[in-house]
């Protein structure tokens, strides 16, 4: 092997290019195969398939020195990637786009979560994404609703500090329909300007679903002041306008970048696998393929008779429906009354789901569909060792 460094990566860095080549012809593959799919009714998704190939592919990067976990953990972006891809335009043939552009709204400006969370939603669609950053998630509903923009991204639950309340409130009242979700993961990072010090931080800046999920971190930090922000990319503009190295910011690494801060701390959130879900919403339902795993959500008032909610759940188990999530919020005016939000793995067009639906209105005071959008619930599994 030759020791000369500028000719190992020159060919380091075409190796890259042809990787991406390849990476990109898989995805063409991957779209050629969802028509295929869609001609002859099959589903988009096909775990045994997928099952079948990481296997192989384990064995074949044995054989090349390559350790199954990396193969696996590759393997999982590469093929969730192909299924949303394929998701995307099942759904795209399906619905057709809103127009040639879409104007999205979500929190905060460049570099918030959200605005990151966005940005991976709508490379997978064919319109062209105008973003419209917002203060406050009731002003991101209103500018949907107003029509001032086609679709909002607005994050629901975190694995760090769970739902999202304000948004499953502002979901009781408004028209809005839910037409997608996503999963991004989150990860926390102290930043500052350059020369700032770990040990003379005064001041953190940072939204407080943030400062929710860095709980722990920010325990041990009691004579540091916390100031709540909009948005993380708010906390990342205080702090480049600051220009004060005792004032810090929690928030992405690539977000920070963005407004030329730097990496002071990593991994502060509560739970090592800080994920957070966002939907996506828009004033238009949308149908969802049936080649496609689709999940729908619905708010329900049972009323408070003794077993109410436990008829209304046993309508989901006497149709064979499975519930992902089920959630309760106060019903404002109504003290100690709650709505129930219920996310289901169906489509709203599904026999089972309207039948389901029916006996609902039946039972229960009050039954809502948000809406019935594609799941992305998707981690290839490897087949169980035998
Ligand atoms: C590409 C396909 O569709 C999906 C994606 C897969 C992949 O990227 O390898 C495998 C199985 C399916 O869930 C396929 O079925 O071959």
């Amino acid at each position: 092997m030759t020791h000369d460094l500028d000719q190992i990566r020159k060919d380091i860095s075409s190796t890259d290019q042809q990787l991406l080549q390849l990476l990109s012809n898989r995805r063409q593959l991957a779209l050629a195969v969802a028509d295929a799919k869609l001609a002859q009714n099959k589903p988009i998704r096909d775990q045994k398939r997928e099952q079948e190939l990481l296997v192989s592919l384990i064995e074949k990067g044995k054989s090349l020195d390559l350790d199954a976990q990396y193969i696996t953990k590759i393997y999982h972006v590469i093929i969730e990637d192909s299924v949303l891809q394929q998701q995307a335009k099942v759904q795209g043939q399906l619905n057709g786009a809103n127009g040639p552009v879409a104007r999205v709204a979500f929190l905060g400006r460049q570099g918030s979560y959200s605005y990151w969370a966005t940005q991976k939603y709508f490379t997978r669609r064919a319109e062209t994404l105008i973003e419209i950053g917002c203060d406050s998630f009731n002003e991101i509903v209103q500018s949907v609703e107003t029509g001032h923009a086609d679709y909002a991204v607005l994050p629901i639950e975190n694995t760090s500090s769970g739902s999202i309340n304000e948004v499953y409130d502002l979901l009781q009242h408004t028209r809005l329909s839910i037409v997608g979700e996503l999963t991004h993961p989150i990860e926390h990072c102290l930043l500052g300007i350059t020369g700032t010090e770990l040990s003379k931080i005064k001041t953190i800046c940072a939204h407080p679903q943030v400062i929710a999920q860095c709980s722990q971190y920010l325990q041990g930090l009691s004579s540091v002041k916390i100031e709540y922000c909009d948005a993380s990319s708010d906390a990342f503009n205080r702090v480049r306008q600051a220009q004060d190295p005792t004032v810090v910011a929690i928030g992405g690494e690539e977000g920070g970048k963005l407004y030329g801060l730097e990496v002071l701390g990593r991994s502060l959130a509560n739970q090592k696998d800080n994920v957070s879900r966002f939907i996506v919403v828009a004033r238009k339902a949308i149908q969802v393929d049936k080649a496609i795993p689709a999940k729908t959500t619905f708010i329900m008032y049972t009323g408070q008779q003794p077993g109410a909610l436990v008829d209304a759940l046993s309508v989901l188990k006497q149709h064979g429906i499975s519930m992902g999530k089920l959630e309760s919020r106060p019903i404002p005016g109504n003290p100690w009354e709650e709505m129930f939000y219920v996310d289901v793995y169906a489509n709203l067009n599904d026999y089972a789901m309207t039948r389901a639906l029916d006996e609902l209105n039946r039972i229960t005071r009050f039954v809502k569909v948000l809406g019935c959008y594609p799941s992305e619930d998707i981690s290839p599994t490897l087949p169980p060792q035998s």
